[in-house]
């Protein structure tokens, strides 16, 4: 069933955060609503993952407010699926496809308890809407580095979410795994709000439905056209896009814009 667009899934007002007295985030707001496939854009160390922790509650503001699914986050994080920025670090874990998936079955305090039928099934379910149920019984080191991060977002789909967070899925992965990614990211999106940290300006004109540029400030534009501004706001160097076979793709002219900083 399609959502709606008009619900808020994440709120931000006026947020500042600092590590140590480091600014990351002044000031700034951000509203999510249900159905949007939001790309979150900028330079390196420009706040990106902190922003997502924020949502997620794993970091606090030191001013402002963020909500999640109207509330504070610690009250309805369970309703987020995330795939972390380092969840390809955990390859070498001697651990089954299957197993990693039922991982997310487990909630906050229940990191022992005994998997259900129920769990067993929704696991299964979220390879199969990865298309990684086949490889259920094959070990993680066993798998592309494209297959690995379907398996990690199965993982966060085991839960049944209603959004999904993810920080730089294609990181690593090789552009045929990349277009399957965003490709199955896109069939998700008909049900489930999507946050994702990217570094591919390709996936905006390609896959998002909006775009968060995240540089200490934050300026939400709600189409995916890659503009001169939005260049100029994230990436302080010349960006230069490479497309393969079909996919649709423009080319951008150099530009001399400066960080904000
Ligand atoms: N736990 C931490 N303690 C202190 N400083 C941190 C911590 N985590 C991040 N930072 C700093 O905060 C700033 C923002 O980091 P963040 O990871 O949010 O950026 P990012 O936009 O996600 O970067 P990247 O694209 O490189 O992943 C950086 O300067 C980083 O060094």
């Amino acid at each position: 069933m399609k959502q709606k667009m008009s619900a808020e899934v994440a709120l931000v007002r006026q947020v500042t955060f600092a590590y140590n007295n480091h600014p990351v985030l002044e000031g700034v707001d951000l509203t999510i609503h249900a159905g949007d496939f939001a790309a979150v854009i900028g330079p390196n160390g420009g706040g990106k993952t902190t922003l997502i922790k924020l949502l997620l509650g794993l970091l606090k503001p030191q001013k402002g407010s963020v909500t999640l699914f109207g509330e504070t986050p610690a009250k309805t994080v369970h309703r987020v699926g995330y795939v972390p920025q380092d969840a390809h670090l955990h390859r070498f874990f001697p651990l089954t496809v299957l197993e990693l998936t039922l991982m997310g079955r487990l909630g906050p305090g229940h990191f022992y308890r005994r998997y259900t039928a129920e769990d067993l099934k929704a696991a299964e379910a979220a390879l199969d809407r990865m298309e990684m149920l086949p490889y259920r019984k094959a070990r993680l080191d066993e798998l592309s580095g494209g297959q690995r991060q379907r398996v990690f977002i199965a993982r966060a789909l085991a839960s049944q979410p209603d959004a999904l967070f993810l920080d730089e899925p294609a990181a690593g992965v090789d552009s045929a795994g990349q277009t399957d990614l965003y490709t199955h990211l896109k069939e998700l999106n008909e049900r489930l709000t999507i946050l994702v940290v990217t570094h591919d300006l390709l996936v905006l004109s390609s896959y998002v439905k909006s775009v968060v540029c995240v540089n200490r400030s934050l300026v939400h534009h709600p189409s995916p056209e890659v503009t001169e501004d939005i260049l100029r706001f994230g990436y302080p160097c010349p960006v230069e896009l490479l497309a393969h076979g079909h996919v649709p793709h423009r080319v951008l002219p150099l530009h001399g814009g400066r960080n904000r900083e």
